[in-house]
């Protein structure tokens, strides 16, 4: 006996399973291997399809059933919910899956369908495609929304450190690890955490950000894991997804992942483990699928050795990691972030500046810019609003940048004595330029005595007055 005809054996000899699958009345089952040959018919689909069992089974479902959608199945192993068949006046509301072995591999498919009657399996059918292309809205809506804007062609910057990394990163981008980013403030560790998810499979997905400094502690756990209807009083009719659940399909940035409340990390950890959230008040546990990237300017190391960070997380979040180098440390790319920005600001300000003059451009070159990318932005957003002229010159730097002017060659940080002395130094240097070298009027102006003027003057080295 061959192991078809052995199988249709056993189950006419089980009531249960002949009931079930090959006498059930509502439902129509046909299996095929992952060939495409039919291995099952349950009576009510060969009523359907008027065949009898002989002429169905072992034949190609392409030969049993015009417009079969089970072949898709099989090439694609996704399955394909709910459409809805009309036969001999009849409505069936039709599934297909896959079927898979343990390992994970195809092995077949099923078809199944389920018999209504007409109005309302038509109606039926009609609500749940409607509903499909509902979901397919708000999953669209929900991408515009949370989407990330940069890619690596947006990130400026041709030096070797830049390029270094922007190399790792676009490795990083094609596999599913967890990233953790890491480097001081504005550095680009979000612009890199963007693209990195834009180039990623991922990339048709959301990119939910969430700011673990911003949110008040109380708050953090609905606003990662969601609440359910009721959880709280004031809280919104049918709960809020968390970030977590929004991030479906997609990449969750956990900025600022440093400054996350103990009492959070170990929720946090067991969602990376578990891959499922339970919403605050809730009772039931969602899967989803996400990747993530988590960014800090904090050395989470010392935090682990001072216990402010658990271990265990930190070794989940550092699968890979990133160090995105400080502006000092691609002084060469200053120039080129300079036009950049200058084309920005002139968009966004209405502004026509050309250019800098190649000493205000050597001056910002050498400045320390501890705020990294964003400091350098932010200053020339000011530079470009006070400014009616088109060249920018160093007149036209902030101070605190511009003092520098006669040091740029000097590499090491200053402490703070020295910072006090030359500004002193260039202050004098200003007040002596800007009243032609009269000494009485400076010292009025500074709000000394004459003889304090030169003794400050003796004191730095100044003979005569500075003119920028
Ligand atoms: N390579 C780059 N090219 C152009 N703009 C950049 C580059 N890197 C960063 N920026 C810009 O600098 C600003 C700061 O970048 P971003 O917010 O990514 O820094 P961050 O390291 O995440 O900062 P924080 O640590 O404060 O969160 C942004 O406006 C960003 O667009």
């Amino acid at each position: 006996m061959n192991d078809r005809k052995r199988i249709e054996r056993e189950f006419r000899e089980n009531p249960v399973l002949a009931g079930v699958l090959i006498d059930n009345p509502y439902e129509g089952f046909i299996v095929v291997n992952k060939d495409g040959f039919v291995t099952f018919i349950s009576n009510l689909y060969l009523d359907t399809i008027n065949l009898t069992r002989e002429d169905t089974i072992g034949k190609h479902i392409t030969e049993v059933h015009e417009n079969t959608k089970l072949t898709q199945v099989l090439e694609t192993g996704k399955p394909i919910s709910y459409d809805y068949w009309e036969t001999k006046g009849m409505t069936l509301i039709v599934v297909r899956f896959p079927i898979l072995n343990n390992a994970g591999d195809l092995i077949g498919a099923v078809g199944k369908a389920v018999f209504v009657d007409i109005p309302s399996g038509k109606t039926l059918a009609n609500k749940l495609k409607q509903l499909e292309k509902e979901v397919e809205f708000y999953r669209q809506e929900l991408y515009k929304f949370y989407n990330a804007k940069y890619t690596f062609n947006d990130m400026i910057g041709e030096s070797d450190a830049i390029k270094k990394v922007k190399k790792i990163a676009q490795k990083i981008a094609l596999s599913e690890s967890t990233v953790l980013i890491t480097g001081e403030s504005g550095t680009g560790k979000e612009l890199f955490a963007q693209a990195i998810h834009n180039a990623s499979y991922r990339s048709r997905f959301p990119f939910v950000r969430i700011n673990c400094a911003a949110v008040p502690e109380n708050l953090l756990e609905a606003e990662l894991f969601g609440y359910a209807e009721g959880a709280f009083t004031g809280a919104k009719k049918g709960g809020k997804p968390g970030k977590f659940e929004l991030a479906q399909g997609g990449t969750i940035f956990l900025d600022e992942i440093g400054e996350l409340p103990l009492s959070m990390q170990s929720k946090l950890l067991n969602v990376l483990q578990e891959r499922e959230i339970e919403r605050v008040g809730g009772i039931r546990t969602v899967s989803v699928d996400f990747r993530v990237i988590a960014a800090t300017n904090r050395n989470l190391e010392d935090m682990v050795k001072e216990g402010t960070f658990r271990d265990d997380l930190y070794y989940r979040l550092n699968v890979i990691s990133l160090k995105i180098p400080s502006l000092r440390e691609r002084q060469d790319d200053i120039p080129l972030l300079v036009n950049y920005f200058t084309d920005k600001l002139n968009n966004k300000l209405k502004c026509s500046v050309e250019r800098f003059t190649e000493e205000a451009m050597l001056v910002l070159s050498k400045h320390y810019w501890p705020g990294n990318i964003r400091e350098l932005q932010n200053t020339l957003e000011r530079v470009f609003i006070l400014s009616d002229d088109n060249i920018i010159s160093v007149n036209h730097l902030p101070f605190s940048i511009k003092m520098r002017k006669g040091n740029i060659i000097q590499s090491k940080r200053l402490t703070l004595d020295e910072m006090i002395d030359q500004t002193e130094k260039r202050i004098i240097l200003d007040t002596l330029s800007n009243v032609k070298d009269d000494r009485i009027a400076a010292a009025e102006l500074l709000g000394i005595h004459l003889s304090s003027l030169y003794r400050k003057m003796k004191k730095h080295g100044i003979k005569k007055s500075f003119t920028s």
